[in-house]
């Protein structure tokens, strides 16, 4: 192993998980599927997948996965969400499901399904001035939206209307879309610096 070869983990309890570890990997990471705690424990980094957050919540719980996670989430281990993800992470969901919670730490109230049954997927060229040139191609699947950003939290993207899509909180990324479907590794990159600066 080299010393490149940081541990970080994907939460794989549901969802997208398969394609981030391959993006990891692309990068030189060590990427580790994540289903348990002792899992968890050896890992430097986090990403929470896409998929449906309503089943992630459900199964993190009945792993005994989800207190676990949320102490990460608050010793500072930098943790990327994409998607349902990004849901996973936000302190405040609306349009949940009847008693969903999420993990939380991210100061933004996030919107389930938010851009309607028209536009159920669609894509777009996003400007995320942190990652530079060029755009960056998105992909929204049932995506979520970033309806209130609190003070601690600050906005890295938005779609044309002004609507937020991408935010960052200290250790914690999250983006409705999914870059880990359309080859462009940058915040994947992005993460995994994050990762290298706490070593
Ligand atoms: N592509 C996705 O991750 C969709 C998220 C899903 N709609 C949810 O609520 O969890």
């Amino acid at each position: 192993m080299t010393s490149d070869a940081v541990p970080v983990g994907v939460l794989a309890l549901q969802g997208d998980f398969r394609e981030h570890l391959a993006v990891l990997a692309s990068l030189g990471a060590d990427a580790r599927p994540i289903r348990r705690e002792s899992e968890l424990a050896e890992v430097r980094g986090l990403v929470i997948p896409g998929g449906e957050s309503s089943v992630m919540d459900k199964l993190s719980r009945a792993f005994g996965l989800a207190d676990p996670l949320k102490d990460a989430i608050r010793s500072g281990m930098p943790v990327y969400g994409t998607c349902a993800g990004l849901i996973m992470l936000a302190d405040r969901i609306l349009d949940g499901i009847p008693g969903q919670q999420s993990l939380g730490g991210l100061d933004v109230a996030v919107r389930r399904n938010a851009f309607g049954s028209q536009l159920d997927s669609f894509e777009t060229d996003l400007d995320i001035p942190e990652l530079g040139e060029p755009a960056m191609h998105a992909v929204f699947i049932r995506a979520p939206i970033v309806e209130e950003t609190g003070p601690a939290a600050t906005a890295l993207a938005t779609v044309a209307d002004g609507r937020v899509v991408a935010v960052e909180q200290g250790n914690l990324l999250g983006t409705s879309f999914h870059p880990e479907i359309t080859g462009d590794t940058r915040f994947h990159e992005y993460f995994l610096r994050k990762v290298r600066a706490r070593e």
